[in-house]
Order: C-alpha cells, then structure tokens, then sequence
C-alpha cells in the first residue's frame, strides 16, 4: 500500500473543518440516520417511515469508462406495460362472470418496492373487505371445489404468506430467531406447521407445540417433513415456564375462522399463557405474538368480547380478513394467501389490497408510527481491514460493485450525486452510474438541468453509493467535466427507444402545466419515429465524468464500530498516489 510523504498538504477539506464562504465549496455527501438530528431536540421528532438520509454540506481528463456491465439494471421504459391486468376469467357454475377492470381486482403495482405497497396498501386499508364466519367457510369450499384447489396446497400458501409476513416485520436477527409455533387440531394448525418449515427454511429455529395431532397423511407429512429438519415438536406441559427466555417470536396457528365457544384443554391453558405474555409489564422481553388468521380464542365476527383474550402484536389474515379482524389494534396486519381467483374476488366483492411484487403478504394497515431517534440497525458485517483493501480505490470499488451485483441488489449502480452552486448551496438526486473506468464516473443527464447549472459553476460533485444489504457505502469526490460528444451520442443511442425519446421530451428541471404536457409530446414523438428511424440526441442531453480526489469505503459493524477506509491522493517523489487511512466511525 503506497505510503505518503508526511509533508503533503491534503487536497480535500477534513469533514470536521467548518465551512468558509469559499467561491467553490465541495460537496460531501454521507448517510445518516435521522436519529443524528433529532437526538439533541427536546421532543422526540416521529414520522412513519424509517428512511436514512443523505446529508450534503458544502464547504469550501480521461479515458473511455468501462460499461457498467450489460445485466446491470436499467429502469423500465414506462411506456412498456409489463404488469397487464389479469385477463377476465372463464365463467364458472355458480360465480358471476368477471367484469373485467372490477375496481376490486387486486392489481399489482407497478413497481416491487415494499414502500409503495404499503402506502397503497394502507390508503386501500379503510375499504378492505372483512368476511363472515358463513363466507369464509363458504370460500373455503369453493376454492377446494369447484375452483379446482386442494387443501395441501391452499395451506401450504397460506403458511409460507405466514412466514413471509413473519420474516419480514421480524427479520432474522440475533432477538428474532427462536420461534415457537403453537398448531391447533385443523387447518390453521396446518398453516402453523407449514409456516414452521418455511421459517427453518429463512434461517429461523422453530419449535413447535402440537398436542392434538390429526391422524390424516397431510399433516403426518407436515410432521415428518418437520422431523426431517429435526425441529422440535415440545408437549404442552413440557413448554418452559417462562416462554420470554426461551422464545423471541410465537406464532398462535391453535384456531382458524372454524372456532366456535369457548377453548377446551388444552387450548385454553396454552391460550392463557399467551394473554399473560401480552399482560407481564417486562415489554424489553416480550415474544412478540402472531395470530394465524384469528387471534386464538377470539370470537370469528365479534373479536375479543370481553377484552381479555391474546393481544397478539401481529395478525396475518389469510384469503381475506374476517370481522374479527376490525377489532384487532396491534401494529403489524397482514394479508396471506396470495391465490384467490377473479370468481372468488367477484362474487363476494372482496376488496383487497394488491401484494408487492411477488411477495406472498402485503400490509394491511399502515406500518405504526416509529420515534425515528429509537430506529437503529446493528450492523454485522466481516471486518474491512486495511491489509485486505486493494492499493487503488478503483479495484476496491470494482471489487465492491461486482459482490453488490452478485448479490442481486436492485439498481447497485444508483448513486446521489452532489453538486454545489456558486453560493455554495448543496443539491443532492439520485442518478444511475454508466461507466467507470480507472480514473472516472460516468453518468449522463440533461445539460440543462440544476445539476449541469451547479456544476458549470463549480465543477466539485460529491457521489455516494449506498448498499443498504451489505451494510455498505462509498463515498467519491473529485471534480466533473462533460464527456467528449462523440461519448454520449454511442451512449445516447444504446438506450431504449423509449428513454431516447424521454430525454427529448423533458426541459429537465423546468416548471411544467401538468403530467399531460409530457404525455403529449411524447406521443407526438412516438408518432413521428414510428417508422424506426434514427431519433437524434438532443444537443442538450449528454455525459459527465467525474475525476475523484478522494474515496471512503464505509462498512457498518456492531456497536457503531464502524470500518471506514478513506483514500486519498498524495504526492510521492513527484507521484500522485493513493494513501489509506483509517478514519474513526
Ligand atoms: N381459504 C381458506 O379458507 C383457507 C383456510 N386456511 C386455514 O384454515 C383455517 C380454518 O380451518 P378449519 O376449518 O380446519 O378450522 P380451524 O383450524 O379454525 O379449527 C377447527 C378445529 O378446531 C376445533 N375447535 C373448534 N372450536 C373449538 C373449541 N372451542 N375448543 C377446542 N377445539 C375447537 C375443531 O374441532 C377443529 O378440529 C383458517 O382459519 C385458515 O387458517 C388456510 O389453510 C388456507 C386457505
Ligand atoms: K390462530
């Protein structure tokens, strides 16, 4: 690793010197969590979405780039409808044909992110149809009769929505591995046992409780399967006496929406030590408890009558929720059971809300409002070590690319970009990285956005990457210039179609009437090279290339010992080279 001359005077400004009115301050950019903010006001600041920030502070010659590589992500021409909605349905006995475009159809939406979905979901939330006793059973029948469906695979379904909606409020961590499943004698002790595999299968331990087993061959597999994995199946009075020490997660699958009066034994004692979980004021050690589409014991249309049944903290309603469901006020409710047929949805109106992507669950109700200085994440990463970096932060950073790519991270080349104008005022956007060579990021836009106006008068960009699924980011800075025109005309005309006539249609950061004006333009657009014909590059529209000075590989790690290797340039016996140092996180 090249070692610097101690006499060099560092190019880059320290983040911890304040910021002078220079004429051409540099942007740096760094995640943050929002608790960094908040953490010295006096009243807790809450919002409902848990979000790390990029904060900006201003302060005071090239070679042709390599392709990012051909597979890496490219946003979706959104002109091309590659989520149709489904096709009417063949008319079955005893169902009303589908009205195709039914506002009650579930449409997926149009992109996978759980965010939106969940915003959907929870502005859907209010107008989620909530069955009967007699409709759910009655469903029931329908899917394993005429619909075509066995039981073995509707539950199978059900159970995996189950472990889906589990794994992903609670995700596998060190306080939530140890699960135990409590199994009920029909279907939703089947959805349990079901769930308890998927679990196993995600990284979790189940345990599970089943003390009146069925003597049919689906849930005899279910339990062998479960022994093939060597889960334990523990007997009700065997269960520790104090479940918070031995378990992080319990899921209640002892009864479905076939629950009528009151719980026999030994349900009733299993039951009871679930409401004195929920009722032991110890909240640090809590399990948290998730009800399979009923809470256990409640009333199937009427909840919990008298207030002192389970409390679960989570409620994953399967098919659709039933009406006891309206009285359940716990943070987490799910939607499971991703297989209900167009007849199904039309002849009982059933309005649900649309699953993300291809996820088995979908939020019902919006996730609860967090004290965003409580959000925290403990980082657990391998060590980043200075004898394992490569000498140029190049490599390091092809390096580090290549195993987000391999990692299956969605858009690992979407970077903030950070300009600064000439009175040293920040603004950050996210921007897709095209090419990066040994000495250059490249991206392109329009050179007449607030970006290209930023950096025509200070040509310092800061670029951050942040990879969120390996607790990683890095930080570059250097400074920009624009790409030769010959660059961006290749570039320009290996895009889509669609992209190439979006970058003509938008005057990139500038006031516009409405959605409509650029629907129309484009249309004319299409019109006019619809005989594909050669659409030229605006001259308008073209690449930058940034030059770094300086890089920071950050990786988190437990207790906020946090790995952060910096590279910076240095003058060695009349050489510029790179010299690594470790800052303090
Ligand atoms: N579309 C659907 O309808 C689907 C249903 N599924 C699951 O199936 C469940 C319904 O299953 P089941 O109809 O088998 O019924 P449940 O699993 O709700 O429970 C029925 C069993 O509990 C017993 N039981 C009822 N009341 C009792 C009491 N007071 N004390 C003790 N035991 C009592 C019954 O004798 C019967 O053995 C749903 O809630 C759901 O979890 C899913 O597997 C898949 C899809
Ligand atoms: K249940």
């Amino acid at each position: 690793m090249p070692q610097p001359a101690a006499h060099h005077t560092p190019r880059y400004r320290s983040p911890y010197q304040t910021s002078s009115a220079a004429s051409r301050p540099e942007p740096q950019s760094r995640m943050l969590a929002v608790a960094s903010r908040t953490r010295d006001k006096s009243a807790p600041t809450i919002l409902s979405l848990a979000m790390p920030f990029l904060l900006t502070t201003a302060t005071g010659t090239a070679t042709s780039p390599r392709p990012l590589i051909p597979s890496s992500p490219r946003r979706q021409n959104p002109t091309t409808p590659h989520l149709r909605p489904p096709p009417p349905a063949r008319r079955l006995p005893g169902f009303p044909a589908a009205e195709p475009g039914a506002p009650f159809l579930p449409r997926p939406p149009r992109r996978g992110m759980a965010s939106l979905a969940a915003t959907a979901a929870a502005a859907a939330a209010a107008e989620v149809t909530h069955l009967t006793q007699r409709d759910a059973a009655e469903i029931d029948e329908q899917l394993m009769g005429p619909l075509g469906f066995s039981v073995d695979q509707l539950m199978e379904l059900a159970g995996l929505s189950v472990a889906a909606a589990v794994a992903e409020v609670y995700k596998l961590s060190e306080e939530h591995t140890r699960v135990l499943i409590i199994c009920g004698p029909g279907n939703n002790g089947g959805d349990g046992l079901v769930a308890a595999r998927h679990l196993y299968h995600f990284g979790y331990r189940p345990s599970v409780c089943y003390p009146k087993r069925t003597p049919k061959p689906l849930y005899s597999g279910l339990v062998t399967q479960l022994e093939s994995l060597s889960i334990p199946f523990i007997p009700a009075e065997d269960l520790p006496h104090d479940l918070s020490r031995e378990f992080d997660i319990i899921v209640d699958a002892m009864f479905g929406f076939s629950f009528h009066g009151t719980p026999r034994p030994p349900f009733d004692d299993l039951i009871q030590r679930l409401i004195s979980l929920s009722v032991i004021g110890n909240s640090d050690k809590k399990p948290a408890i998730v009800s399979v589409d009923i809470p256990s014991g409640w009333h199937v249309e009427e909840g919990d009558v008298d207030g002192g049944g389970i409390k679960p903290d989570m409620l994953v309603s399967l098919t659709a929720p039933k009406l006891c469901a309206k009285k359940f006020t716990g943070p987490h409710h799910f939607l499971g059971g991703r297989f209900v047929p167009p007849p199904i949805l039309n002849k009982y109106g059933l309005k649900l809300p649309p699953y993300p992507g291809t996820s088995m669950c979908a939020r019902i109700r919006k996730a609860p409002s967090v004290d965003i200085s409580s959000l925290r994440e403990n980082y657990i990463s391998p060590e980043l070590l200075e004898s394992q970096v490569m000498p140029d932060p190049f490599d390091q950073f092809l390096r580090w690319f290549d195993e987000a790519v391999t990692a299956g991270l969605r858009e690992p080349n979407a970077m903030a970009l950070t300009t600064v104008n000439r009175e040293g005022k920040p603004s950050s956007r996210m921007v897709l990285l095209k090419g990066v060579d040994k000495q250059t990021f490249v991206w392109y836009t329009n050179y007449g956005s607030r970006k290209a106006h930023d950096l025509s008068e200070n040509p310092n960009a800061a670029l951050l990457f942040y990879w969120n699924e390996m607790n990683r980011q890095v930080r570059v800075e250097g400074s920009v210039e624009k790409v030769p025109e010959e660059e961006s005309e290749k570039y320009f005309h290996s895009r889509p179609r669609g992209s190439q006539l979006g970058a003509i249609v938008s005057k990139q950061s500038t006031v516009i009437a409405g959605r409509e004006v650029l629907q129309q333009a484009y249309k004319e657009l299409e019109h006019k090279y619809s005989d594909g014909s050669l659409i030229p590059k605006p001259e308008y529209w073209g690449g930058y290339r940034l030059t770094p000075t300086l890089f920071e590989f950050w990786q988190g790690q437990q207790s906020r010992l946090h790995d952060r290797l910096q590279y910076s340039q240095r003058e060695v016996d009349g050489n510029t080279a790179w010299h690594i140092e470790r800052l303090s996180p």
